[in-house]
């Protein structure tokens, strides 16, 4: 076994792990980043998540209507497969060309609280380390359905993605982001898509109105969509995989595919560490317990991204390391409570984004409110909703009556993972639903819709 010392080991290459490690690198540190997979240098966002998905939900809105689906979908997936390795060779370059900067190729291990074990095939490395930052990211979940893991026609987002070949006919199982994204994506390429999702709505977490009018954009573009579905079991029969569920009303049901996705949510990834030899507790559901400046149980280990439980998007796992890195050389004030106006952005066609509360969530304050609720097809002086031929979906504001001040804000809209950033912003330093309402934004441009939304608040 040979041996590495350094002043900081990050384990798994995540956007918080890597950012980190370049930011100390150039204050001079040394630094070992751990990485298991030479096909994962850069994470999950760029090689099975964030990126490959974007870059096949914009060729689906983009691909001539000429070209056949499945060609049009081998093709989209040949860019995205060369689009994620240019990405993934630049993140590598990135901490590999800093002087400072160890990049292994391994899976790491706790040994003690300051000693890691990684191993590379029958090779074995200690690293021995003054501070540790886990960055290892989450895995998909598979619930003890009867079938789900046995069936050779299930498969997780990361295993689809790495297809060329385009499902004929693809069963959803879930009724999240993935499922979601996946389902609107994959219908766009042709697919016929049957989307099973437990719950009475899809998005469980969106209002009502919000959530029907996306159900309504789904099932125009082509999903079946089926809510209230409890998946009993998954069966192969042949070419196909035979989903079986039962509906709301308890009826006994069945969807066919050749591929069935489980997009049941996203664990976070402790296996195998040996947190316990580090003394690192976890929580219920798995993730590493950590405070408000991310310090684990062991106040020399931190833990970012995915698995210290928090949101599961890369701009919070980016977030994260700007904690670390202030506590590490910095004043060690910021923390995870100092998060406000924190947007989120669904990529259906269009994209549903929001930031803030939903109107169900402002009502249960019991604060006085107003809301404005505006169709995108009636907003006449947002013709640029109608220049790119996509006027579907709604935009709703959320005001507290007496302050002005903007609560919460949902945009199921073209570009509206875009414009929601405006929002946060303006939340975020105190704009109020006035001053947006007065603002002057480009024109013909999606923005401007706030003058709309924001003139047309009404007492609810
Ligand atoms: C299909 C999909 C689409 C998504 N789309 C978006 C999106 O559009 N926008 C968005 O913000 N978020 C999106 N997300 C979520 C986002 O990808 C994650 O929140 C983010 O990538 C998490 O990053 P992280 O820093 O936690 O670590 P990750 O990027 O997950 O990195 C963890 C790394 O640790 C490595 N690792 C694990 N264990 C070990 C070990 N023992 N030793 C060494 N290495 C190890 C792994 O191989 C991996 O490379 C998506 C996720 C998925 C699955
Ligand atoms: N655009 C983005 O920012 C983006 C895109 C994809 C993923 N992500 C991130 O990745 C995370 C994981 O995505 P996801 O879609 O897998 O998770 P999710 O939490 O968004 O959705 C999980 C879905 O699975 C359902 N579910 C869970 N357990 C189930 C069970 N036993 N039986 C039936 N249904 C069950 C839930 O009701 C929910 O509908 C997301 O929460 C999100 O943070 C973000």
């Amino acid at each position: 076994m040979t041996d590495l010392d350094v002043d900081l080991a990050v384990i798994g290459f995540g956007k918080g792990g890597k950012t980190l490690a370049a930011a100390m690198a150039r204050r001079g540190a040394r630094v070992a980043m751990i990485e298991q997979s030479d096909r994962m240098y850069g994470g999950t966002c760029i090689n099975i998540g964030c990126v490959p998905t974007k870059a096949l939900v914009h060729d689906a809105e983009n691909g001539s209507p000429d070209v056949p689906g499945p060609e049009r979908y081998r093709r989209a997936a040949e860019r995205t497969d060369a689009l994620t390795t240019l990405l993934r060779g630049k993140n590598f370059a990135m901490l590999d060309t800093l002087d400072t900067v160890t990049v292994i190729t391994g899976t790491a291990a706790f040994a003690d609280p300051h000693t890691l074990t990684v191993r590379a095939g029958d090779d074995t490395l200690r690293v021995t380390a003054r501070t540790i930052v886990v960055n290892t990211g989450a895995d998909p979940e598979l619930p003890p359905v009867p079938g789900l893991r046995e069936s050779g026609r299930v498969v997780t987002s990361t295993e689809l993605l790495a297809r060329t070949e385009r499902p004929g006919e693809l069963v959803v199982l879930g009724g999240g982001y993935v499922a979601v994204e996946f389902a609107s994506m994959h219908a766009a390429f042709g697919a016929r898509v049957t989307l099973l999702a437990r719950g009475p709505r899809l998005l469980r977490s969106e209002d009502d109105d919000v959530v029907a009018t996306a159900t309504e954009i789904l099932t125009g573009a082509g999903v079946t969509v089926r809510t209230g579905a409890t998946v009993t079991g998954v069966e192969d029969d042949g070419d196909v995989a035979v989903v079986t569920y039962t509906d709301q009303d308890g009826v006994r049901r069945t969807a066919r595919g050749d591929t069935v996705l489980a997009a049941l949510g996203r664990r976070p990834h402790t296996a195998g560490l040996r947190l316990d030899a580090a003394g690192i507790e976890t929580d219920a559901r798995g993730a590493v317990v950590v405070d408000e400046h991310l310090r684990t149980t062991q106040p020399h280990v931190y833990a970012v991204g995915d698995v210290n439980g928090g949101p599961q998007y890369t701009y919070v796992s980016l977030d994260d390391h700007r904690i670390v890195l202030d506590d590490l050389t910095g004043e060690g004030r910021r923390t995870t409570t100092d998060r406000r106006a924190v947007a989120s952005a669904l990529f259906m066609t269009p994209p549903l984004a929001r930031v803030g509360l939903t109107e169900a969530e402002a009502r249960a304050t019991g604060r006085p409110l107003l809301v404005a609720t505006r169709r995108v097809a009636d907003m006449a002086t947002v013709p640029r909703a109608r220049i790119v031929h996509d006027p579907r979906g709604l935009m709703k504001a959320v005001v507290d009556a007496e302050t002005d001040e903007i609560l919460g804000v949902t945009m199921l809209s073209h570009d509206a993972h875009e414009t929601i950033n405006t929002v946060a912003l303006a939340m975020r330093h105190g704009v109020t639903a006035s001053e947006m309402r007065d603002e002057i934004y480009t024109h013909p441009s999606m923005t401007e819709a706030f003058n709309d939304l924001f003139a047309n608040l009404r007492p609810a």
